[in-house]
């Protein structure tokens, strides 16, 4: 099956927002990627439910939103109320991952459970029954633009491996440093759903970077 591109408005330009999230859905993009940072969590700051509440009616692209903050729960049902289709929180950020993704889908919305480079697949194995998506971050979060940590592979090939094995059903979703080199290596690895923020936003044309990166998973 072809693998789901989710281009990041994080490298997108907020003055042409609108537009810049139109060029990837005519391009064929399937899923817009959220990043919501908190200056706590994660040392920047970005997007808030607001911003998930604007976007909703301006687009058909489902709405995966990264939220990297401490207290998840506080801000669960305020983004479901907003549009997002997809929320995903960090273990590493609320000692309550179980409920906090129990919150997520009496919602109505898609839970995720994500990752950070340091933390083992062995952290989430409790949840993964639960989820319909886990995010292996492939950068240490908080900026847009870094490069791939190519570790993160084994962690990927495990966590595809944990699945099989146990029969679980949840899409494999990677971000950080994704390329045209990278969603190779993590495609193989098991990987389905692809963010890529400053690969498509930094180029002259990312329609076509859109359209490179659904080519390289077919
Ligand atoms: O969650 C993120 C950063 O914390 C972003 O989604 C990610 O960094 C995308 O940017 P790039 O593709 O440029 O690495
Ligand atoms: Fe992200």
């Amino acid at each position: 099956m072809a693998g789901i591109i989710a281009p990041s408005i994080l490298s997108a330009d907020v003055t042409k927002l609108g537009e810049d999230v139109a060029l990837v859905e005519q391009a064929g993009a399937k899923y817009l990627h959220v990043d919501l940072m908190d200056g706590s969590f994660v040392p920047s700051m970005a997007y808030g439910p607001a911003w998930v509440k604007q976007l909703r009616p301006q687009t058909d692209l489902f709405l995966d939103v990264h939220l990297m903050a401490v207290h998840p729960e506080n801000h669960v049902e305020e983004l479901a109320e907003a549009g997002a289709d997809l929320i995903g929180v960090h273990v590493e950020a609320t000692p309550h991952i179980h409920r906090v993704l129990q919150m997520i889908k009496a919602a109505g919305v898609k839970a995720e459970v994500v990752i950070n480079p340091g933390t083992p697949v062995s952290a989430i194995v409790p949840v993964l029954s639960m989820v319909d998506q886990v995010l292996v971050m492939t950068v240490n979060p908080g900026f847009g633009g870094q490069a791939f940590l190519p570790e993160m592979v084994e962690k990927i090939k495990e966590l595809s491996a944990y699945k099989a094995e146990n029969g679980l059903d949840f899409d494999i979703e990677v971000d950080g440093g994704i390329n045209d080199k990278t969603i190779v290596l993590t495609a193989a690895a098991g990987a389905n759903v692809f963010v890529a923020g400053s690969y498509v936003y930094d180029k002259k044309d990312p329609a076509a970077k859109v359209q490179q990166l659904m080519d390289l998973t077919k």
